[in-house]
């Protein structure tokens, strides 16, 4: 491979005239340019060479082919990379060079065929596979269609509503199911592979097998008539599914052109399509929440210093709450022996059932099995003491948000647990050193925050003190993989990264609803925007107890931006504390259904007359936008405080974190890339005159000022980020 080069096809010719071509890519074997030339050019050399009668494709180590190189967008979206000719993959390689060869082709699949890299099978005369791999378009959750020629090809190997399905999901499918759509045509066990489609390819030869052009299949399309009808369903589900996307409506289009006017200008259609979302800001987007999602494993001064993750053998829980439950949910389900301790059996009991329960909900959806039900719930141990934590590994405290109840966990811990052992906590505000002040264990405490409900939701805030040692974080880092959730490593301070983050976002609807305007419209708004619920509705959801407590944490920590609104309190006193007694911001009916209840305005005046604050006419008819602007930029100019501060190493760890801690639409890229779409220069201005107007709450922070006024993005590279910190601290020390 020159060292210039990104990839490269190899071809080997056996004995039995079979020309083996295999895709070498690390990690994944994806499609870069450079591997698409090689591959024209592999196919070009095995269709000369008389000795080569068939071929066979398949990728390097086990993977077939994670798809079209995603690196390559950047450079392609920002011109550095001259642009492909429309179809120059999906027409000129892949159907003129590869399905339309003289000799025939058979793709052998192992690990995963994704995106291109099922797009190249699809091409080939037929598909042999693992019964374990993973075939699948998931090139809607990059914000593209499938390019080169998915569109076409999928509807035609498994028909309409299943092709339709696969790409507007992005979900894959096994190699076992894709066996039973007719997508592969025999399943094999990884050591048959190659050997049984050098073998099919000849068979296909001597026609013993047909050969068969995927584009030119027209059994698995339905008729014309009912196609239409599978499409406007289609259509009306990814409009209700993802209002604020078009790439959705332009894959099902495209789809329809080669089902209307015949798979050729279909494959046309595709080809414009892709290259015209390439440039979407949608795209870019979502492009860079994949790289940030993957970079949040990656912590400079942490996972470079080449420490090696110990081995968990048994995880000791404290608290069978709804918090500690899911936790321990999540660890036996990734096969990690648990110890649930509570401080009575009636308790223990209950947290033993709420785990039961989570994994039954399983069960009932059909994700598990009766037998892997037992199997799991197996793993799980109750405890009333501390005896049986002498052989734990890691301990995860999981009690009420009570300092001195922590402090005194924390010293038994350090009694019972072998020195070796992980304390750590899922507080979600309370600062790490004052739980461990009671201890001589401060390099192995650690913050361990899950999201409710821990067992389902994606994120994993891990948070380190200043004694916290790079080998525990890199242990967490190592648990958090294994139970699949996407670990964001920060700092220790009140509310970490995402509470942090999260807090002005139900402040400012409460200020705005003080000052006239309407809590249903602010909700509608913020829906309207992408968020899966408004303010209110949260606060509903979460409950006023918690809402009003860490809303205490806050006005304790941060008083000089913290908005003191009483509606909430004032409101629970009369017994309406959330979804929980039905009655909060909403009313809710029998089956927890939302309604806006007119009686909310009656607390919201009491509200008002306590502040002092009147009604300001203006904030009475905001529009859509200003109340998604008036909502959002506290919100980024606390991220900007957090990203400044160190709490958080990287600006895309903590778009990672609003998303996935906070459900901000992936396809804005996260907070801090959205906001630099809008510029620093506007939302300061925007922050600054309603600073000027309200208060302090809006005040923008030193981080933001300073970016505004050099017209600078609020995200600057790392490496310029960490010479500022370092050059910032020599300054410090001198
Ligand atoms: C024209 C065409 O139709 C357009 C396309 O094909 S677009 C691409 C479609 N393909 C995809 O969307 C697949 C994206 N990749 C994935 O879903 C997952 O990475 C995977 C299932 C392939 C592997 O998952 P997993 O084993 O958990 O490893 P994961 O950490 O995600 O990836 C391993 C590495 O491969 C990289 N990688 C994965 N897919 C890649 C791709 N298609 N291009 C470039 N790099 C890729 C990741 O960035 C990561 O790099 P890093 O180690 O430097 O962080």
């Amino acid at each position: 491979m020159g060292s210039s080069t990104k990839g490269r096809t190899v071809v080997e010719v056996g004995a039995d005239g079979v020309a083996i071509i295999t895709i070498i890519n690390p990690p994944v074997n994806s499609l870069s340019l450079d591997v698409l030339y090689s591959l024209k050019e592999s196919y070009e050399l095995a269709l000369r060479r008389d000795d080569v009668k068939a071929i066979v494709v398949t990728g390097a180590k086990g993977k077939f082919s994670g798809g079209f190189d995603i690196t390559a967008f950047g450079g392609l979206q920002g011109g550095k990379t001259a642009a492909l000719k429309p179809g120059f993959v999906s027409v000129e390689i892949l159907t003129d060079t590869l399905e339309g060869a003289r000799k025939p082709s058979v793709a052998a699949i192992d690990g995963l065929a994704l995106g291109g890299g099922l797009e190249v099978a699809m091409s080939c005369h037929a598909r042999i596979s693992t019964s374990n791999a993973q075939l699948g378009l998931p090139e809607l959750q990059l914000g593209v269609i499938p390019g080169f020629g998915g569109t076409q090809r999928l509807p035609r190997l498994v028909g309409l509503s299943k092709a339709l399905e696969m790409m507007l999901t992005s979900k894959p499918v096994k190699g076992d199911e894709a066996y039973s759509l007719g997508l592969v045509d025999a399943i094999v066990s990884p050591d048959e592979l190659v050997n049984t489609a050098r073998r099919w390819a000849l068979d296909i030869l001597e026609r013993k097998r047909p050969w068969v052009a995927s584009l030119c299949k027209t059994d698995k399309i339905e008729p014309l008539g009912e196609a239409r009808e599978i499409l406007k369903f289609a259509r009306a589900q990814a409009r209700k599914q993802a209002p604020n996307l078009k790439h959705p409506l332009v894959c099902i289009d495209v789809v329809e052109e080669g089902i209307v006017s015949g798979p050729r200008a279909g494959l046309w259609k595709e080809a414009e399509a892709f290259q015209g979302l390439l440039h979407s800001d949608t795209c870019k987007s979502l492009v860079h929440i994949f790289f940030a999602q993957r970079g949040t494993s990656k912590v400079p001064g942490i996972t470079d210093l080449g420490l090696v993750p110990r081995r968990i053998n048994k995880v000791a829980i404290l608290g069978g709450g709804l918090m500690g439950s899911g936790i321990a949910t999540a660890l036996i389900l990734s096969n990690y022996p648990v110890i649930l301790k509570e401080v009575n059996e009636k308790f223990l009991q209950a947290g033993i059932g709420r785990v039961r329960a989570n994994l039954q909900s399983r069960v009932k959806k059909g994700k598990m099995t009766q037998e892997k039900f037992e199997k799991t719930m197996s793993l799980l141990k109750g405890a009333l003491e501390y005896e049986s934590f002498r052989d734990v590994d890691m301990v995860i405290e999981a009690v009420i948000e009570n300092v001195s109840l922590k402090q005194q966990i924390f010293a038994d811990l350090e009694k019972y647990c072998p020195p070796h052992c992980i304390l750590a906590s899922n507080t979600s505000t309370i600062d790490l050193n004052l739980i461990g002040q009671k201890t001589k264990s401060n390099d192995r405490i650690v913050g361990a925050h899950f999201f409710s409900p821990a067992h389902v939701m994606p994120l994993l805030e891990i948070v380190r003190t200043q004694k916290t040692s790079p080998q525990v974080i890199v242990d967490l880092l190592d648990v958090g993989k294994k139970i699949k959730k996407t670990p964001v490593v920060v700092g220790n301070c009140t509310g970490f990264a995402v509470n942090r983050m999260f807090f002005p976002y139900t402040q400012a609807a409460l200020l705005l609803v003080e000052r006239g305007a309407d809590v249903y419209q602010i909700d509608r708004a913020i829906t309207k925007f992408g968020m899966p619920m408004g303010p209110f509705r949260l606060c509903d959801l979460v409950g006023f107890g918690v809402a009003i407590a860490t809303g205490t944490q806050f006005v304790q920590n941060f008083p000089e931006r913290t908005y003191k609104s009483m509606l909430i309190p004032i409101m629970q006193e009369d017994n309406r504390a959330g979804e929980t007694t039905r009655k909060g911001f909403y009313v809710y009916d029998d089956k927890r259904k939302a309604n806006a209840d007119p009686e909310i305005k009656k607390f919201i005046q009491k509200a008002r007359d306590i502040s002092g604050v009147t009604v300001d006419p203006k904030l009475m008819k905001l529009s859509d936008k200003d109340i998604v602007e008036m909502i959002f930029f506290p919100v980024v100019n606390e991220a900007c405080r957090v990203f400044s501060e160190g709490i958080a190493v990287k600006a895309a760890d903590l778009d990672i974190a609003a998303v996935m801690g906070m459900g901000f639409p992936p396809y804005r890229g996260g907070i801090m890339f959205w906001a630099d779409s809008l510029g620093s220069k506007y939302i300061h201005s925007r922050l600054e005159a309603w600073s000027n107007m309200y208060g302090g709450f809006f005040k923008p922070c030193a981080y933001l000022a300073e970016r505004a006024a050099k017209g600078a993005p609020l995200v600057r590279t790392l490496k310029l980020f960490l010479l500022h910190h370092i050059f910032g601290k020599l300054m410090v020390n001198r």
